[in-house]
């Protein structure tokens, strides 16, 4: 007889690809491109692991398809922004079924970008401009009667460099230590950038300002990585990491906290002092880039409790 308890389960289907067109009635177009993960749990579910019992099971079939219909019946506007889209199948999802305790669903995007010829947007022809991804999670559970949510959206492989303004000196020094201090050096990242909400009201979701989020998250990024003196104060990427976060919550009132995973791509100046040739420090002009390993810097900020400010 089984003895094995389970812990936690979660079901459903992932990489379902939808791409949805609206089409306006003056020739202009929009496009969302999407990859759904929907994942269903809940008590009911576990006799379908311990005993083979589907009867309460939703067919990740189903599932799917419940993905294409929303994608054709929600107003356009719940359907191409990818936050408000996840949280409706996510709330669908647990209304519906009334055994689901929880859904969460994961959207990537593949974000088409409009042509621009005389500076003018295209009508209904885009390219793939930018690497960086953009995703968002939504996690809608059953609270009574209502519903909250709890959403993550961000961006991945925002990749960037620059060639100076960057140091990392005065670090702790012992027997172990092989680098030395670095009062000017090349820097390259490939960002994660991540930023939670919390919400019980559904309604007010779908008003968030979710495309302003992401393009402020990603312009302030840019913006510290390149501008701003505070995030050099302390020289290094941990203090760069807390100005770009620290801007997005002064930025966005709706965003609860804000994570970066910050890899430090390493470009080492190359020792040529053996062929009496000067390339370190201030003499560096020749790199090279070091594939692994790389730092890794990584932070939650959020807003101090009420009361601490
Ligand atoms: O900005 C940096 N932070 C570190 O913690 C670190 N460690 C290291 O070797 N180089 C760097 N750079």
């Amino acid at each position: 007889m089984e003895t094995s308890i389970i812990k936690s389960q979660a079901y459903g289907k992932d990489r379902v690809r939808i791409v949805r067109v609206v089409r306006r009635a003056d020739g202009w177009q929009e496009i969302a491109d999407y990859s759904v993960c929907v994942l269903l749990s809940g008590e009911a579910f576990e006799s379908s692991y311990t005993k083979g019992d589907n009867k309460l099971v939703v067919a990740t079939d189903s599932q799917k398809n419940i993905v294409y219909y929303l994608g054709k019946t929600l107003p356009p506007c719940r359907v191409m922004v990818p936050e408000v889209f996840a949280s409706e199948i996510a709330a669908f999802m647990v209304k519906k079924y009334s055994h689901v305790t929880t859904c969460h669903v994961k959207i990537i995007t593949k974000p088409w970008e409009r042509m621009m010829f005389d500076s003018k947007g295209h009508p209904h022809s885009f390219c793939r401009e930018g690497k960086e991804t953009r995703w968002t999670e939504a996690f809608v559970t059953r609270k009574g009667e209502g519903l909250g949510v709890r959403m993550n959206s961000g961006f991945y492989d925002l990749e960037v460099l620059k060639t100076t303004n960057s140091s990392f000196t005065d670090f702790w020094r012992d027997e172990l230590t092989t680098l030395p201090e670095m009062a000017d050096r090349v820097l390259s990242t490939k960002v994660l950038c991540q930023w939670t909400f919390v919400s019980d009201d559904l309604e007010a979701l779908r008003a968030a300002p979710f495309d302003r989020i992401f393009a402020g998250a990603k312009r302030n990024t840019l913006d510290v990585f390149a501008n701003d003196p505070r995030a050099w104060v302390h020289a290094s990427v941990q203090s760069a990491l807390y100005v770009m976060a620290d801007r997005i919550l002064n930025d966005f009132a709706d965003v609860d906290d804000v994570y970066y995973a910050l890899p430090n791509i390493h470009y080492f100046p190359f020792d040529l002092s053996k062929f009496g040739l000067k390339n370190l420090q201030a003499d560096a002009q020749v790199y090279m880039p070091i594939a692994d390993p790389s730092g890794y810097i990584t932070a939650t900020i959020s807003r101090p409790p009420k009361g601490k400010i």
